[in-house]
């Protein structure tokens, strides 16, 4: 069998990159931070991937054990010994994963041996903060091998992984319900020598802007439905998504988010057109049962300069398009104040305590001066007036 390590053992390290492993042969290797999710695992040697809508493509993953990153040597070891490397644990935790791994690298050393590790993570130039942050904090020796033997690559990841109802979550906490999608694209311009065989991998050459071009698609989208879905009061992402209100924000959000990536990446009208019909698509889908509030949370990482909102506004405003409902999904944004997310209970302290103005400042990375800031502060003055806030601020 081939093998593989995971840093990450979240809800797409094990319920896609772990299913597509586990389907092409390999043994899999979780490290995470989370102790109940690594004991769980240790403990059940296998989970099930629940495939949502066609149960008949389910997999029983096996062949699995999983490390706490202070397992220093061991994941030394199985590092060296893995054909390939992946890293899922969100965006703003891969500055940590470096810090870790890069402390084993200065420990024990770093092999002259090809090794690749896949970064996959809505988050914008994902190989190259994740290459960058390895560099900080690798000795002098280790950069040079670093550079020379490890490659850094990244994929887009298109598989929706749900949040299960709290009584699944808890029966089954080592399970996963997916989306029924299988494709994984990698950057291949980025692998050192050549990476194994995996089902539903392939590998571009032509990667360019994808990555940018799918989480402003995607992820910009899924915004609108989850800060206006998370107002309006919906628990499911699908019934948001599909409600009349929302509906019509998303005919506007796709028209704005297709002129800005035309304008700004120069991608293809028609080949974006399609692109963001599939995203819409898919938050439309009634098979994919997900919470608005998964999809809401985490709103600091959200709203912050290169993410999914602030990005593709000033990018409009830029080439001279106005972004109206991408506007009012910062505005909806700053008041998602869910209970259950410690990020959405910082930023409404944040907001309730230092003002707006100074979320959009730090948090946003705007400037006073900008444009983009002002228009914000509109907007948050109208969805005040519409009522959409109240019970929120
Ligand atoms: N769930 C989904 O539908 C999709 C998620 N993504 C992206 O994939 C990435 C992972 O998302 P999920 O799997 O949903 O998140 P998750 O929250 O289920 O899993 C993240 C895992 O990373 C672990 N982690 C955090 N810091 C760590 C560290 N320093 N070292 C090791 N492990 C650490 C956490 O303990 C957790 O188990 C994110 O960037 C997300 O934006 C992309 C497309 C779809
Ligand atoms: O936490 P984030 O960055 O929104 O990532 C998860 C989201 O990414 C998506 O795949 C968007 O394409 C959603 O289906 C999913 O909720």
């Amino acid at each position: 069998m081939k093998k593989s390590i995971l840093f990450g053992a979240g809800k797409i390290a094990r319920g896609f990159l772990g299913q597509l492993l586990y389907l092409s042969d390999f043994e899999i290797t979780f490290v995470d931070v989370y102790e109940p999710i690594v004991s769980v695992l240790n403990e059940k040697k296998t989970y099930h991937v629940h495939v949502l809508g066609d149960e008949s493509l389910d997999s029983d993953v096996t062949h699995i054990k999983a490390y706490l990153f202070d397992e220093k040597e061991s994941i030394y070891h199985t590092f060296y010994e893995s054909d390939i490397a992946f890293v899922s644990v969100g965006g703003n935790h891969l500055t940590d994963v470096a810090k870790s791994l890069a402390d084993i690298f200065n420990r024990f050393g770093i092999q002259k041996k090809i090794k690749n590790i896949i970064v996959c993570e809505n988050w914008r130039d994902a190989a190259n903060t994740f290459k960058t942050a390895m560099l900080k904090f690798l000795n002098e020796e280790n950069k040079n091998l670093f550079e020379e033997f490890i490659g850094v690559s990244e994929a887009v990841l298109m598989r929706t992984a749900t949040q299960p109802d709290e009584e699944l979550a808890k029966l089954y906490p080592q399970d996963v319900w997916v989306q029924n999608f299988w494709y994984l694209p990698i950057d291949g311009s980025r692998i050192k020598e050549a990476i194994p065989k995996i089902q539903c991998v392939e590998l571009l050459d032509e990667f360019g802007n994808f990555l940018t071009q799918k989480m402003y698609t995607n992820n910009t989208s899924n915004a609108v439905i989850a800060y206006s879905g998370y107002l309006l009061g919906y628990e499911i992402l699908a019934e948001a998504a599909n409600s009349l209100e929302i509906s019509a924000l998303l005919d506007d959000a796709y028209k704005e988010i297709n002129q800005i990536l035309v304008a700004e990446l120069g991608v293809d009208e028609k080949q974006q057109m399609e692109f963001s019909q599939k995203a819409r698509a898919k938050y439309c889908d009634w098979t994919i049962v997900d919470k608005v509030i998964r999809h809401g949370k985490d709103p600091i990482r959200k709203l912050g300069p290169q993410d999914r909102l602030i990005a593709p506004c000033r990018m409009a405003l830029k080439h001279g398009i106005y972004p109206k409902t991408l506007i009012d999904t910062i505005a909806k944004a700053l008041y998602f104040d869910e209970p259950s997310d410690a990020e959405a209970v910082k930023l409404k302290m944040l907001r309730q305590q230092k003002g707006v103005e100074y979320v959009l400042q730090t948090v946003c990375g705007l400037d006073k001066n900008e444009r983009l800031y002002h228009e914000v502060l509109k907007s948050v003055e109208q969805i005040k007036e519409q009522g959409l806030v109240k019970g929120h601020e």
